[in-house]
C-alpha cells in the first residue's frame, strides 16, 4: 500500500501519545478526533480485548468525517484496562477513579491499546489497526496514598484511573511488556503499520522493527 507521502496527523489530545510519536523523527500535524467515544463504545459487541482497536478505528472515522482531512495519514490510538476481562475505562469522577485504583491494588491486569493508520483514497478509506496487551502488576498502595493521587488530578485522563508513568505515585510493581504500550502508543507496532503506508521513521528506524515485545501485539 502506498500513499504518496502524505502528511502525517496525530487525531489525539494526549500529550503522551504526541510526545511518543515525535520520537521517530517524522514531522506531524496534531487534532483532536470529533465524536464521543464513550457513546460509540456502547455499541461495541466484540470481545473485550479488541475495544481499544475498534475505538482507534472510530477515532479515524470521525477524523476523516472533517471535510478538510482527506489527504492526511491518520495516526489514532486507545487505551482500555482490562481487569477479570471487563474493561475499566477513564473514571467518571473522583469517586470512581477510587474504585477503580482500589480494584487494582494488588492485582495483575492487562492494559490494552489499538492503533489505526488510515489514509483516503479512491474515496475509500484504508485502515491498516494493531493491538498489544501488556500484563501490568499493580503494587499494594495504600488508601492513603490513593486519596493523595487523586488529589493531585492525574488520573481523571486516564484509563484505569493511573499512570504508570507518574514519579509520586508509581502505581506498578512489575510490567512483563511494552511500557510505551501502557502510556498509550506502542510505538515499534506503530512503526510497522507505518511501513504498511511506506513511511519509515527518521529516527532509529532498525531498532523499533525489532520489537522485543511483538508476540504481544497482533497487527
Ligand atoms: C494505563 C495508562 C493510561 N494512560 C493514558 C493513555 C491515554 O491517553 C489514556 C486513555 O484514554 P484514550 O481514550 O486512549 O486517549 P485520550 O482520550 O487520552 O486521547 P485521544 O483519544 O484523543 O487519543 O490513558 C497513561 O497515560 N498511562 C497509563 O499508565
Amino acid at each position: 500500500m502506498t500513499t504518496t507521502q502524505h502528511p502525517l496527523l496525530l487525531a489525539s489530545a494526549s500529550p503522551r501519545r504526541r510526545q511518543i510519536l515525535a520520537t521517530l523523527g517524522l514531522p506531524y500535524d496534531v487534532a483532536v478526533a470529533p465524536g464521543d467515544e464513550d457513546a460509540a463504545q456502547t455499541q461495541y459487541r466484540g470481545p473485550a480485548d479488541g475495544m481499544a482497536q475498534w475505538t482507534a478505528s472510530y477515532k479515524a472515522l470521525m477524523m476523516f468525517s472533517r471535510a478538510e482531512v482527506t489527504r492526511q495519514l491518520v495516526i489514532t490510538a486507545d487505551t482500555t484496562v482490562l481487569l477479570d476481562e471487563q474493561v475499566l475505562g477513564k473514571p467518571r469522577d473522583e469517586d470512581h477513579a477510587r474504585e477503580l485504583l482500589r480494584s487494582l491494588r494488588g492485582r495483575w491486569h492487562r492494559v490494552v491499546t489499538g492503533v489505526a493508520v488510515t489514509s483516503m483514497y479512491d474515496g475509500q478509506l484504508h485502515t491498516r489497526g494493531a493491538s498489544c496487551s501488556t500484563p501490568v502488576l499493580m503494587r499494594p498502595y495504600s488508601d492513603e496514598e490513593i486519596d493523595a493521587y487523586i488529589a493531585s488530578g492525574d488520573p481523571m485522563d486516564k484509563a484505569g484511573a493511573y499512570g504508570i508513568q507518574h514519579t509520586d505515585f508509581r502505581p506498578t510493581e512489575r510490567i512483563d511488556g511494552c511500557y510505551l504500550n501502557v502510556v498509550g502508543l506502542p510505538l515499534c507496532t506503530l512503526v510497522q503499520l507505518l511501513a504498511m503506508f511506506d513511511v519509515h521513521p527518521v529516527n532509529n528506524g532498525s531498532a523499533h522493527s525489532t520489537c522485543p515485545w511483538s508476540e504481544q501485539c497482533h497487527v
